[in-house]
């Protein structure tokens, strides 16, 4: 593994660190604050995972969240979205899929099965690789995502009862396997059985019987992919059926950009952190 860059920030430090990953088949890079309480022994690690187009470094730059980190003793790690490189398939025109658009699943289908492997990726290679290395308390973990981030935080945890001590979510994605800006990367990803979908569909996953201590969520009401892509209203639905406690914050004028998500990160961190104590 290999230190790209680490500066001091809010006492701590955040650092960008570059690997081959076993999983994705290619060089990834990451992104890691370690809070000052760091340097006293082990501290809680909150997982971030970002949405379509991001890399590691969206949320490093604007999420603002290293003051909370650092108040509360929370390290923050954030991966990025899929695999990346020139070998990599991809469809560079498009948005929703490929580098850019890993949505957190094990793809199954052959031209995407070698790399697209991100479920594997942020669940086992990552925490084996970030264990020893960096000062952090592995049986105290959290996670939180945007967007497409969001879904993959819910779904992760869904199906990995007790692995994480709190989940929440900024805009998730509700049904992923029915929105139109999702629904033609899972059928690449994972092929037409769309039964097979349904292990990386938050909702589905809540029908099908997996279950959460309770969940936050945080949404603006201005935002653009409120109504098509993201429908906040299935995962209300999903929860209320299944007894699953859900907060969910419908925040009026806020879109879907990190203004909104920086507005609420500190309120995520602080949630978090109580559950991590
Ligand atoms: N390029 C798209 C907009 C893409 C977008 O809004 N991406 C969001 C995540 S969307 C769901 O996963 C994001 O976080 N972008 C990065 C950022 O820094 O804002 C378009 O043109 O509509």
């Amino acid at each position: 593994m290999e230190t790209v860059s680490t500066s001091k920030s809010f006492g701590g430090i955040q650092g960008v660190y570059r690997h081959e990953s076993r999983e994705c088949a290619s060089e990834m890079t990451f992104a890691l604050y370690l809070p000052p309480q760091a340097e006293d022994g082990p501290v809680p690690l909150l997982w971030y995972l970002s949405g379509l187009t991001c890399t590691h470094q969206n949320v490093m730059d604007k999420g603002e969240y290293r003051r909370a980190a650092a108040e509360h003793g929370v390290a923050v790690i954030c991966p990025d979205t899929s695999p990346r490189g020139a070998d990599v398939p991809d469809e560079p025109d498009n948005w929703q899929f490929g580098q850019g658009a890993g949505f957190y699943v094990d793809a199954t289908e052959p031209a995407f099965a070698r790399n697209y492997r991100m479920a594997s990726y942020i669940i086992s290679e990552l925490p084996e690789l970030l264990a020893g290395r960096f000062p952090l308390d592995m049986n105290r973990q959290s996670i939180f995502g945007h967007s497409m981030g969001g879904h993959g935080a819910i779904t992760l945890a869904l199906k990995r009862p007790g692995r994480f001590r709190s989940v929440s979510a900024f805009a998730p994605i509700a049904q992923p396997s029915t929105a139109g800006w999702s629904r033609t990367a899972f059928e690449k990803y994972l092929g037409q059985d769309e039964q097979a979908w349904r292990a990386y569909d938050a909702t589905h996953l809540i029908e099908d019987g997996f279950r959460l201590p309770e969940l936050l969520v945080d949404q603006g009401d201005a935002d653009g992919f409120l109504d098509d892509g993201l429908r906040p209203w299935l995962l209300e639905e999903a929860c209320k059926a299944a007894g699953i406690p859900l907060t969910l914050n419908m925040r009026a004028g806020y879109d879907h950009s990190y203004f909104f998500i920086s507005t609420f990160m500190a309120d995520h961190i602080a949630w978090h952190a109580e559950r991590l104590k």
